[in-house]
């Protein structure tokens, strides 16, 4: 038995790992796997390559899969079954805005916050009967109590899901304010009667009847209504009917003593009883790139792969035809993996039903909010089901290896309850078995530049200026640099003889410019779907970039996984998530701007506990470079002299300082990254370390073979025990079955199986 069925993983997706030649779980995986597995919001930081899909899918696929099989055997979730045998109720943990505090009895609820409305909902709802429920108001301030669908929003009152009555003595509904009895406050006594029989919801002060205060709509009639508060800087005491009633009304029950048939608890509600076969889907997994969304939906499939009754459903949602997407969800899908615009446009068009989502992970959260997903994230968190409790409710995962931004933390304040922050690496999140080296350029220093072959083609930001043998501009310096970087990167590769590298460029137009550069050469060749490319063409290379299309793209990563291309050049649509077995080297033509996409970058090496190297060309002199903000204008086709002013100038270029970027990226790394030797050598220091590799070969190779050994020998040692473990709970469950078997029998209850299990 392996060291993942230790933390409570099925053996299917234990056969699943062990195909792939997983031993044990990672880090993350061993932090984050049991936290998903008990019900919780997780928030994982780990380094690049730690093995963070495996960490939220496999989890997510184990409750998936135990979901479904629940409801083909007859009942609802399993997990909801057990709640709804409790008819407790209690103020909801789980649904409830971040700032609203309540005591773990579940009977009192506390707003310090002074300017927002900070609200919360019961664990039981109802739909049948005449039921009640009263609440004292324990600390001055501004309340409203009431009754509300799941669905409505907690500021009760702002929608046509709630009903609520305020303290100064309004009743709203659907955002209209009306005066209705009295006002309350401190100390008094409000009584919340709803009867489902009338369709009528009324209130009573200190027991005095104030009236009707909502017929409830048609269309709300049969639907759970949730008792449902909301504060601003005012304390609540709630009695369902534990504690003994002040004022109950005659005809009513307390709510908590209401009958189990008329109640809905957490997400179990009639509705949701109604279809057990429909396969809506329970995850959605949201990436930042089409090439991550493919990547993690193949390990989905992986993991899937010995899951059978049922078969999960995984499919995958980015760009391309509609049509095919449509009819997958037609059919039923469990887990949906896709980029943010596809998916909203499926849940706005109706196509994708968002009713039964128990999960909702951001992959490399902090980028899918840095591109502009954040409205997107909001408006499919505001249509999934949220009511539910305990391990039922909405799960909210967030994955990357840099959460530490601002942007990142305000999401999950918004989306997340109560989440648990794996932060396995802290900010820096850049593995152990990473080298970093910089080659510094100066083409005041280094004039090769101005040869004319190779000839270099560059980015025409300089197409207008004069540059020359002569001149000392910073304009000529600018296109110096441009044509420098790539003449040494050949001599890069050839001094360390490379024979894969991916290559970090800083746009398309870059990568466009790189590859034409490559094919230039002898033995460059560029990779046109043909797997005779061969790596025995020096320099064959491709482009995976976000203006290549998606079957390009496709193409060219697997050309390059498989060793038909040595050189994959990309933009940083590459940097995320992005996954190549036992890659050597990274190469960075030109920093990027922000560090964190430096860790992202260099993350693509170092994994599995390979080791790598990352190599930054960065230039001494400042570089003229395009920055269009607006999408699809490409000036650098026709430069003109305004369009290639500076962005202060009205232009479209800016100034490019990768010595004041090299700064941040050491002060995030904690340490200068030393640079190699003229004739390109590595550091000493470095050069010491990797010397029992093999020097630079020792790139791309384990980083000691001895943690693999460790590994396997825990296992070994661990497996007699995990055995004995995993045979005494069987018999516990065994025993406890026939238990409650015997019981059924006795006390005439109609039980599933009838057949005595044998130990
Ligand atoms: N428990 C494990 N044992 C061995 N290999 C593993 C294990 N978990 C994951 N891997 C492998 O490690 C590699 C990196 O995994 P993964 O892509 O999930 O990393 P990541 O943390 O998401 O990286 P990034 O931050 O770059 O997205 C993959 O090739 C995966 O197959």
């Amino acid at each position: 038995m392996a060291a993942f069925a230790e933390i409570g993983l099925m053996p299917e997706l234990v056969q699943a790992v062990e195909e792939l030649g997983w031993l044990l779980p990672t880090p993350v995986q061993q932090e984050a796997m049991p936290l998903i597995l008990t019900g919780g919001d997780v928030m994982a930081a780990a380094e690049t390559g730690s093995g963070k899909t495996g960490a939220f899918a496999l989890p997510i696929l184990q409750i998936v899969h135990e979901t479904l099989r629940a409801r083909q055997t007859g009942g609802s979730d399993a997990r909801a079954g057990n709640e709804q045998e409790a008819v407790r109720c209690a103020l909801s943990m789980d649904d409830r805005d971040p700032l609203l505090a309540i005591t773990p009895d579940g009977y009192k609820c506390q707003s310090r916050d002074q300017r927002n409305w900070n609200g919360c909902r019961a664990t039981v709802g109802v739909f049948a009967g005449k039921v009640y429920f009263e609440v004292s108001v324990a600390d001055e301030g501004l309340c409203r109590v009431g009754w509300a669908t799941r669905a409505a929003r907690l500021e009760l009152g702002t929608d046509s899901q709630g009903f609520g009555f305020g303290g100064t003595g309004k009743k709203s509904h659907d955002k209209a304010f009306d005066d209705y009895g009295q006002s309350y406050g401190l100390h008094d006594t409000i009584g919340c009667l709803l009867d489902c029989n009338q369709g009528s919801i009324s209130f009573t002060k200190n027991g005095q009847d104030l009236g009707m205060a909502f017929k409830v709509p048609q269309k709300l009639q049969g639907a759970a209504l949730y008792p449902t508060f909301c504060l601003k800087n005012a304390e609540l005491q709630v009695n369902f009917g534990d504690q003994p009633m002040k004022h109950c009304p005659a005809g009513y029950t307390p709510l908590s003593r209401a009958p189990k048939e008329a109640t809905a608890a957490g997400a179990s509600t009639p509705a949701d009883a109604g279809d057990s076969t429909a396969r809506r889907p329970t995850a959605i997994i949201l990436e930042p790139a089409k090439d991550l969304a493919e990547q993690t939906n193949d390990f989905v499939g992986a993991f899937a792969k010995f899951m059978t009754n049922p078969q999960l459903r995984n499919e995958l949602f980015i760009g391309g035809p509609p049509k095919p997407q449509h009819r997958a969800l037609a059919e039923g899908v469990d887990i949906v993996t896709g980029t943010p615009g596809r998916v909203i446009d499926l849940v706005e068009s109706g196509k994708l039903s968002t009713d039964a989502v128990r999960f909702f992970v951001l992959d490399e959260a902090d980028r899918l909010l840095d591109t502009g997903n954040f409205d997107t994230i909001m408006k499919l968190f505001g249509r999934f089901p949220k009511a539910g409790s305990g391990e039922t409710r909405l799960q909210v995962l967030m994955f990357s290896a840099t959460l530490h931004s601002p942007e990142v933390k305000s999401t999950a304040e918004k989306i997340c309850q109560n989440p648990v922050l794996v932060d396995l690496k802290g900010k820096e999140a850049v593995p152990e078995s990473v080298d970093h080296v910089i080659v510094s350029l100066d083409p005041r220093e280094d004039k090769s530049w101005l040869q004319s072959n190779p000839a270099v083609p560059t980015d025409n930001a300089h197409a207008l200026d004069k540059t020359g043998p002569n001149l000392t501009t910073n304009e000529n310096w600018s296109e110096g640099i441009k044509r420098l970087k790539p003449r040494v990167l050949i001599r890069l590769i050839d001094t360390h003889k490379m024979d894969q590298a991916l290559i970090f460029c800083r746009t398309n137009f870059d990568c466009d410019n790189l590859e034409k550069f490559f094919n230039s050469l002898a033995g460059g060749r560029a990779f046109r779907g043909r797997k005779d490319t061969g790596p025995e063409a020096q320099y064959s290379c491709c482009v995976l970039g976000g203006a290549r299309s998606m079957d390009e793209r496709r193409e060219n990563l697997q050309a390059f996984k498989e060793g038909y291309v040595r050189f994959l050049i990309c933009t940083d649509v590459a940097a995320r998530g992005i996954d190549i077995s036992g890659l050597p080297y990274v190469i960075n033509m030109t920093l990027p701007d922000r560090s964190e996409d430096y860790i992202h970058r260099v993350g693509r090496v170092g994994r599995q506990d390979k080791l790598g190297l990352a190599i930054s060309l960065v230039s001494a002199v400042e570089e003229k470079v395009w920055y269009c903000t607006k999408q699809g204008y490409k000036p650098w086709f026709k430069p003109d002299a305004s369009n290639t002013k500076t962005h202060e100038e009205g232009g479209h270029c800016i100034w490019y300082n990768e010595q004041a970027l090299l700064k941040d990226v050491e002060a995030r790394l904690h340490r200068p990254v030393p640079a190699v030797a003229p004739d390109l050598a590595l550091p000493p220091e470095i050069a010491a370390k990797i010397q029992q590799g093999g020097g630079s070969s020792a790139y791309g190779q384990a980083a000691d073979d001895s943690s693999a050994q460790e590994a396997r020998k825990h296992v070994e040692q661990l497996a007699p025990a995990v055995k004995l473990l995993a045979s005494l709970e069987t018999q516990a469950q065994l025993s406890f079955f026939n238990l409650k078997r015997k019981w059924g029998q006795a006390s005439g209850v109609q039980l599933h199986s009838d057949v005595e299990m044998k130990l």
